[in-house]
C-alpha cells in the first residue's frame, strides 16, 4: 500500500515557485528524496493539487508513496515522524508534453499514475474555447484495493456510473453503493475529472480479477484519436510503471553510457502498428 505524503519547505523560496512552475507547465516531472544515513536517493513523482483546490503557488508539494516491504528509500519515508526534515534535488524534466498535444494515451501500472495525473494536469490546463485535449488512462494494479472507487468510464462491460459524479444514489437501482474506502489516487483522478469534464477517461484493470490491459483497449482509444486529416494533431502514448510493464508493454528501456535511453519500441504497442502516435516510455 501507499500513501500521500507533504512536503513543505522551512521557510518561504520564490525561487522554488519558479522552478517548480515551470515544471508544472512544462510535463512530467519528478525529484530525488535523499536517505540520509546509506547516502541514496530515489525519484518520487509530485502530484498536482487539483484534489486540494489550492493553487501551485504554495511550495507545497505532495507524492504518492508505495511502501516497498524490501525498499530501502520507501520505507525509510514511510517510518518517519510528521515534520521530520528531508533533503530533496530536482526538478527532472522526465518528459514535456509539447504545447500543440491533443491527445494522450496513458497506460500506467500500480504508482506510474502519479506521472499521469501530471500529464494531465499539465496537457488540460491548456484548455480553452477552440483547444479541448483529452486524456485516456488504462491504470493496471496488482489488487483492487489499490483503486478502490474507481470505475470504468469505456470498457464494455461498464458497471454502474461513477458515486462521484453527482447523481441521486436513489435513482437508479443500478447505482453502486459508495465504497468504504477510496483510493487517494481514484480522488485525485476524480477530481481532475470534475475540473474537466469529458477530457478525462480512466479505465481500471486488477491482477486479481484477472482483467489485463490488452490490445484493444489500446486500440479503441487510438482509432478514434487518429487523424484523417493531412496534418496530423500531436498524439502520445506515455507508459509507466515497474521494468516488466513498460517491458511488456513498449519494449525495455536500455542504460548506455551510464544513461538511461528510451530503446526501441517493441511490446504489444508495436504490433499494433500505430500511425499518429508518438510513444514514451518513463
Ligand atoms: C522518475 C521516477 C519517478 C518515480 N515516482 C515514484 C512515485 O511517485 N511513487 C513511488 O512510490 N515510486 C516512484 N518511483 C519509484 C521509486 O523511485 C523507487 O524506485 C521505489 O520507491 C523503490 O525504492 P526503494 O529504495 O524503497 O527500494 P529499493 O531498495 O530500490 O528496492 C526495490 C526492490 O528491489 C529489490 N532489490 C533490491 N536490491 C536487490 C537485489 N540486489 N536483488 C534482488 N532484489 C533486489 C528490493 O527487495 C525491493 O523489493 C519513481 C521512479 C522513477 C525512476
Amino acid at each position: 500500500m501507499g500513501s500521500v505524503f507533504t512536503l513543505k519547505p522551512p521557510k518561504p523560496d520564490e525561487g522554488n515557485h519558479v522552478v517548480y512552475d515551470e515544471a508544472w507547465r512544462t510535463g512530467i516531472w519528478s525529484v530525488m528524496f535523499k536517505q540520509p544515513q546509506l547516502q541514496i536517493g530515489r525519484d518520487y513523482t509530485p502530484l498536482p493539487s487539483v484534489s486540494t483546490g489550492k493553487e501551485e503557488d504554495e511550495d507545497e508539494l505532495r507524492f504518492f508513496i508505495r511502501r516497498d516491504p524490501f525498499g530501502e528509500v520507501s520505507r525509510y519515508l514511510h517510518s518517519l515522524d510528521v515534520g521530520t526534515p528531508i533533503e530533496i534535488r530536482g526538478p527532472k524534466i522526465e518528459c514535456p508534453v509539447p504545447a500543440d498535444t491533443r491527445q494522450v494515451l496513458f497506460i500506467a501500472g500500480g504508482t506510474g499514475i502519479a506521472p499521469a495525473l501530471q500529464a494531465g494536469y499539465t496537457l488540460l490546463r491548456r484548455t480553452s474555447s477552440t483547444h479541448k485535449p483529452r486524456i485516456h488512462i488504462l491504470w493496471a494494479n496488482r489488487r483492487r484495493d489499490d483503486c478502490a472507487g474507481g470505475v470504468n468510464d469505456t470498457t464494455i462491460a461498464k458497471p454502474q456510473r461513477s458515486w462521484f459524479s453527482g447523481s441521486s444514489p436513489s435513482s437508479t437501482s443500478t447505482s453502486a453503493p459508495p465504497p468504504t474506502h477510496v483510493s487517494p489516487m481514484v480522488r485525485e483522478l476524480e477530481a481532475l475529472k470534475i475540473q474537466y469534464p469529458g477530457q478525462v477517461t480512466v479505465d481500471y484493470y486488477v491482477d486479481e480479477e484477472n482483467a489485463f490491459i490488452e490490445k484493444n483497449a489500446i486500440l479503441e482509444f487510438t482509432k478514434s484519436g487518429s487523424s484523417s486529416s493531412g496534418s496530423s494533431p500531436r498524439n502520445m502514448i506515455l507508459v509507466s510503471g515497474p521494468e516488466g510493464f513498460i517491458g511488456y508493454m513498449a519494449g525495455p528501456k536500455l542504460w548506455a553510457q551510464g544513461m538511461e535511453l528510451q530503446g526501441p519500441l517493441a511490446g504489444i504497442i508495436r504490433e499494433l502498428d500505430l500511425k499518429d502516435w508518438a510513444v514514451w516510455k518513463l
